[in-house]
């Protein structure tokens, strides 16, 4: 077996190894239609994704004047009871996945998946899809209390303490994924196919990938450095 430049490899879920804008879209749109607003175009869903479904939902009501907490509370909880049952309606995985699992995997690394969704909607999904085996650690936004999801370092540094520590690399879509790798000091590359907040050369990684296939040649070529 050939060496494996990282012990570690820490993978964001929504826009680095699943399409899930479509159920996160029908979602929001869910509460806003409860809520007696009108929904956001799908074009606009992507955009939004990456600090979790309160941030999303926060964007969109913030770009609108904003609520008082306690109508933003019931959408906010519309929005999660629809997502409970729909999460995996549209959600798949990007070309390349599960074989590029497989394939790290096979080459000695360890896989964690940090996500700011909620845990138990992360491991809902990925039951679904049939990947949940794949990852020796799943940690969700909520898994380690409030200020501790990305892009604080703290699920980054914890994934790697849980699986005794190595080389960690991070791979992510979104600022919030920069800024978690950058803070917990580890190198990290953009999924540029992802819902990237900003063009994917300008957030700011070690590398970006167009199609998650590339990953193991571009971890190796970080490994050299
Ligand atoms: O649900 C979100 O907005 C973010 O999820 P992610 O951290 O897996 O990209
Ligand atoms: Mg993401």
């Amino acid at each position: 077996m050939a060496d494996f430049p990282f012990d570690i490899v820490g993978l964001d879920l929504d826009g680095t190894l699943l399409e899930t804008h479509r159920d996160l879209g029908a979602a929001v749109n869910h509460a806003l239609v409860v809520g007696g607003q009108e929904p956001v175009p799908l074009a606009g869903i992507e955009g939004l994704i990456g600090g979790g479904a309160k941030a999303m939902l926060r964007r969109v009501t913030d770009s609108r004047g904003g609520l008082p907490e306690d109508e933003f509370q019931v959408l906010y909880k519309a929005l999660l009871a629809y997502y409970a049952d729909h999460n995996s309606d549209h959600t798949r995985p990007y070309p390349g996945v599960e074989d590029t699992l497989g394939a790290i995997t096979a080459r000695g690394a360890r896989l964690a998946l940090i996500t700011n969704k909620f845990e138990s909607f992360a491991r809902q999904i990925l039951d679904a899809l049939g990947l949940a085996q794949r990852f020796d650690v799943i940690l969700g936004g909520d898994t380690l209390g409030k200020g501790r999801s990305k892009p604080a370092p703290d699920p980054l540094l914890e994934a790697r303490a849980m699986l005794g520590g190595g080389s960690f690399v991070y791979v992510g879509d979104s600022s919030y994924d920069v800024a978690a790798a950058r803070a917990a000091g580890v190198p990290v590359v953009v999924a540029g196919y992802g819902y990237c907040d900003r063009p994917p050369t300008e957030l700011g990684g070690d590398a970006v990938i167009d199609s998650f296939a590339e990953l193991v040649p571009a971890l190796e070529r970080l490994g050299e450095r």
